[in-house]
């Protein structure tokens, strides 16, 4: 800034300082002049006391910051991982980085470009030197579960084992085979995990054997007529990374554990990654449980795979960022259609989420633009006092357009539930978006309108574009991590990354029943809702109401006082209190483990609250947990 306006500004800021103090003077009382004096002596004093603290602390080595009294960890649970080398006998070589080179990288280069470099000059190339780890993880280092503290909380949490390098190796480099398969529907990063998985074994732990690329998911363990194996070098997988999709290919179905067994025995697999969603994992699982009860000393690593990012315990699942910010360019057309088309353009972008919201959540939120976002967890109203059609309406007439994103699994409470299934059993959608198409046009036109409703429906571009840089680095790392974790021994896992940016080694068993975004809250939402209450026990005695729901069981809605006598009317209207604060703890499906759920669960209902502005009282957000997560929590 040049000198004169710096003066200026200055002059102009000192000049608006002694305006506020002589209008403040002028304007305040005597004893209100007082009180703020006292209050800033205390803020001073404080101030001195908290830096002569930090001073001292700083000298004393401690740690500077408030301690507080009623947040306290005092024990951490870990989740054990199975470890081959309790079972087995492991080679227990130290372990280092043998940095073998791979031995061309380049693209461009023709096959008689590559010959051209000498036998020697390559053999020289591929023998880096062993470095040291600059860090090892020990089985005990942990991520901590429960991050988010609350005063007077238990004080315990879940720890999950800490991903990363062991010192000592199970499986013995030299000897090691490894297989990679990807199952179920695509997602950006697939690529680049094969790529990562190929190049720490091959290059940073150097094996000896084969790396085998499964093609086809499950199918290609067994189904050879269609799909053979294939051998993975850091050469092959060199650029794949910049590509969407898997060069392994993917399917649906084909499980067949005996001849999944048979295919790592006979080719001594001992290092086994599968790549996949929640039902590739319930395979890897029984994968897993298979090599143990057959004696084979075979590591079974998971990788989560999905853009619905609906595994349990993870924060983020790979491609998820990608897929969200492709979902950018189908909202941005919708606005820009809806915007055009006149009169009452309306802009209804259906995304992928078979059960879980977070992609179109996701989306709608980084997108600033969408008047309406549709979740499978939360049952659709569309008419009425709280309906969607009423609260579009609404917009249109106050922005002149509006924009809808529909996950595709939202409204199976509309149009029913499929019966039919995929290959792998899940469960086929109904046609929510073409459906919400037709009942926005229909509900303007009763109301004497005509709505303009262009339907865009991007479908598989979102899942199918290369991983952006965020999502590759997280790729990256998740590759390391299952390599370091399956040649120290450890089977029957899958990775994530979990509180904060730290990976961390999941139980395969967990994936079991454990998706995060719908079961739990689907059946809150969808199933009857029903209670119990138990009409015996003594007069003033507590007693638990229990929900009946198979998904929900072991947990009470809440408890109440046997009324004297057993009186009938009394324990209906208990009944009928814990049945409609049951049913509105299912309406707003309020899950507190999940904050993104909790936010979106609590506030598309209402949707006289359009998201990207939507903005509830904290009085009435309170009022809504304690009517809800309070009891459920009981
Ligand atoms: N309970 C299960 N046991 C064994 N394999 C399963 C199980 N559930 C699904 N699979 C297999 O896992 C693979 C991928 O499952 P799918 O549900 O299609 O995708 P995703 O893993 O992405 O959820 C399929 O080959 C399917 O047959
Ligand atoms: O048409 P496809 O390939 O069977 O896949 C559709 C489904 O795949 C997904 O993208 C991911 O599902 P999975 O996790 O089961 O692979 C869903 O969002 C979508 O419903």
């Amino acid at each position: 800034m040049p000198s004169s306006s710096a003066g200026t500004l200055a002059t102009v800021v000192v000049a608006c300082s002694v305006t506020a103090a002589v209008t403040f003077y002028l304007t305040a009382t005597a004893a209100e002049r007082k009180v703020l004096a006292e209050k800033k002596r205390q803020y001073e004093r404080d101030l001195e006391l908290k830096e002569k603290t930090i001073a001292a602390r700083k000298l004393s080595g401690e740690p500077t910051g408030e301690v507080i009294d009623d947040v306290t960890v005092d024990k951490v649970y870990l989740w054990n991982i199975e470890d081959l080398k309790k079972r087995f006998t492991p080679c227990n070589i130290e372990n280092v980085m043998r940095n073998k080179a791979s031995t061309t990288t380049n693209p461009y280069y023709f096959p008689s470009m590559k010959k051209s470099a000498s036998n020697d000059s390559m053999a020289e190339l591929s023998d880096g030197k062993p470095t040291p780890y600059n860090k090892l993880i020990t089985n005990h280092e942990c991520v901590l579960g429960e991050i988010v503290r609350k005063p007077n909380q238990q004080p315990y949490t879940h720890g999950y084992v800490r991903a990363g390098p062991r010192r000592l190796l199970h499986f013995d480099p030299a000897k090691v085979n490894a297989a990679i398969v990807t199952c179920g529907g695509l997602c950006p990063g697939l690529n680049n995990v094969i790529r990562e998985i190929v190049n720490t074994l091959s290059q940073t732990y150097g094996i000896g054997g084969k790396i085998f690329g499964i093609q086809g998911g499950y199918n290609g363990f067994h189904d050879f007529e269609h799909y053979r194996p294939v051998e993975l070098t850091p050469e092959l997988v060199a650029n794949i990374h910049h590509e969407g999709g898997t060069v392994l290919g993917s399917s649906r179905g084909g499980f067949d554990l005996d001849k999944i067994l048979h295919f790592l025995k006979s080719n001594k697999v001992s290092c086994l990654f599968v790549i996949g969603g929640d039902g590739t994992h319930r395979g890897a699982f029984r994968i897993h449980e298979g090599c143990m009860e057959q004696g084979m000393n075979v590591a079974v690593a998971g990788i989560p795979k999905t853009i619905d990012n609906d595994v349990d315990y993870i924060d983020r699942s790979f491609g998820f960022e990608s897929s969200v910010e492709a979902a950018q360019v189908a909202i941005r057309s919708a606005k820009t259609e809806a915007i055009c088309n006149m009169p009452n353009g309306i802009g209804v972008v259906k995304l992928m989420g078979r059960s879980a919201g977070f992609l179109a959540g996701h989306a709608t939120m980084a997108s600033g633009d969408v008047d309406l976002c549709l979740l499978p967890e939360v049952p659709i109203v569309l008419d009425g006092e709280k309906g969607c059609l009423p609260h579009l309406r609404k917009r249109v007439k106050e922005q002149g357009y509006a924009v809808v994103v529909v996950a595709e699994g939202a409204g199976e409470d509309l149009l029913g539930v499929s019966a039919e299934t995929d290959a792998s059993g899940n469960k086929k959608l109904p046609a929510i978006g073409t459906h919400m198409k037709q009942e926005i046009e229909k509900y303007f036109k009763e109301k004497g309108d005509i709505a303009t409703v262009k339907y865009i429906d991007p479908s598989y571009t979102v899942r199918s574009v290369p991983a952006n840089a965020s999502d590759s680095l997280y790729c990256m790392q998740l590759g390391q991590n299952a390599v370091h974790g399956a040649m120290a021994g450890f089977t029957g896992f899958s990775l994530g990354r979990g509180s904060g940016s730290s990976q961390m080694h999941v139980h395969l068993a967990h994936f079991q029943f454990t998706p995060r975004g719908a079961p739990v809250l689907q059946s809150f939402a969808r199933d009857q809702l029903t209670v119990q209450v138990q009409e015996s026990g003594p007069h003033g005695t507590t007693v638990p109401i229990k929900y009946l729901q198979p998904t929900t069981s072991g947990k009470t809605l809440g408890c109440y006082k046997c009324p004297a006598g057993g009186h009938k009317q009394s324990l209906r209207a208990i009944t009928e209190n814990a049945i409609a604060k049951a049913t509105l703890l299912a309406k707003s499906a309020l899950d507190p483990k999940c904050i993104m759920r909790y936010y979106i669960s609590v506030f598309l209902p209402n949707v006289t609250y359009p998201l990207p502005t939507c903005s509830i009282p904290e009085k009435q957000l309170r009022k809504l947990h304690n009517q809800t997560a309070g009891l459920f929590l009981n």
